[in-house]
């Protein structure tokens, strides 16, 4: 799975058909009118948010997006036809920005949102509308309107829907490594994580966003070690994922080092919802999985999730967990739709 974040795109809107100069020519008719018609309009370029997608790949294959021109009009009062729109479709998120790379000209920040990037010619007049008392028969027509060409920059900010927490050492490089195409350094040794990785991990032919946040010790939330920087970033996740070594001695209490750095931190990150992992059980026997387990179950008050990273055993059940957890945020935060019956 590739992740794409910024990309230049060319676009050009289509010109307008001329207008046509015509005359009615019929059998017995003398001096027939004026009837050419007016030129089609060019088609316009548009960006359009959509759902489900989450990385600009589709534009490294495509950059070049140029609507038709509009069609010229013709004679017996037909006007050309329409050069088509053109759709770019990209995901929530998207910032549309100018060839400068500065000028932000659209944030493309909900489902359906559209914004007109090149207008499309108008089409010229045909002699038809030239006629007037004092000139029955015009010999004139207007060219149709040039399309407009711009260069523009496509810039994607990702909001990642799953916070990845844990102790240093907990495993996160390693899960975000085995589920997503973020390719985070991994070793032995705390702190390996130094800025938020972000991945965009796949499962049941959906994708959500994980950003794995360098580990929390204790006292990150104020300020120290690097844990707090980051987590201004968990803050805007739906989600969160606490891994726990699970070849500790002390899960319990390293479970609780997290929850208190969350708690401190304030706002509303506490709240959010959860899904804890007992990591690593390929290191441990069925019993010490159990027990392992019970303590957390108890720590935490909840159910406790078994997975190994390594062997990639429960990864899939803790991405559909993950996956569930989204959608229910998602319904909660959704507009109300127009003409939806009122809930209480
Ligand atoms: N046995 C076992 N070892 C694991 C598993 N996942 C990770 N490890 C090991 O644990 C160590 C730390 O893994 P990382 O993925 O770097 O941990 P992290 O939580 O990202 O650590 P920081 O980036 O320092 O916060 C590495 O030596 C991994 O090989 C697992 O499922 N089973």
């Amino acid at each position: 799975m590739k992740f794409l974040d910024l990309c230049k795109v060319y676009i050009r809107s289509g010109a307008g058909g001329g207008g046509c100069i015509s005359f009615r020519r019929e059998k017995y008719i003398e001096y027939g009118g004026p009837d050419g018609g007016d030129g089609g309009s060019g088609g316009s370029v548009w960006a359009e948010a959509v759902d489900g997608l989450n990385t600009l790949i589709d534009f490294r294959y495509q950059q070049h997006f140029f609507a038709k021109n509009g069609q010229p009009g013709m004679g017996k009062q037909r006007t050309g036809k329409d050069g088509e729109d053109i759709v770019l479709r990209v995901p929530v998120g998207t910032e549309i920005l100018d060839e400068d790379q500065e000028t932000v000209i659209a944030d493309m920040t909900e489902v359906g949102q559209r914004v007109q990037l090149a207008r499309g010619g108008n089409g010229g007049w045909g002699n038809l509308h030239f006629k007037s008392a004092t000139n029955q028969a015009p010999r004139r027509s207007n060219p149709g309107q040039d399309g407009v060409e711009r260069t523009l920059w496509l810039r994607l900010k990702l909001i990642a829907d799953v916070g990845l927490l844990g102790l240093p050492n907990a495993g996160k490089s390693t899960f975000l490594a085995a589920t997503s195409n973020a390719r985070p350094k991994i070793a032995d040794y705390p702190f390996t994580t130094l800025h938020p990785n972000l991945g965009v991990v796949g499962v049941d032919n959906t994708e959500f966003v994980v950003a794995d946040i360098p580990g929390l010790i204790e006292g990150a939330s104020e300020g120290r070690g690097l844990g707090d920087l980051f987590l201004g970033h968990v803050e805007r996740c739906s989600v969160l994922l606490h891994l726990v070594d699970g070849t500790s001695e002390t899960v319990a209490d390293d479970y609780r080092t997290i929850i208190h750095e969350l708690e401190a931190y304030g706002g509303d990150l506490a709240e959010k919802p959860r899904v804890t992992v007992l990591n690593k059980i390929d290191a441990l026997d069925e019993e010490e999985r159990a027990e392992a387990q019970k303590e957390l179950e108890k720590a935490s008050g909840g159910p406790v999730m078994l997975m190994s990273g390594v062997a990639r055993e429960g990864v899939t059940e803790v991405l559909r967990a993950l996956r569930g957890q989204i959608d229910e945020d998602r319904l909660r935060h959704r507009p109300v739709q127009e003409n939806e019956p009122w809930q209480p």
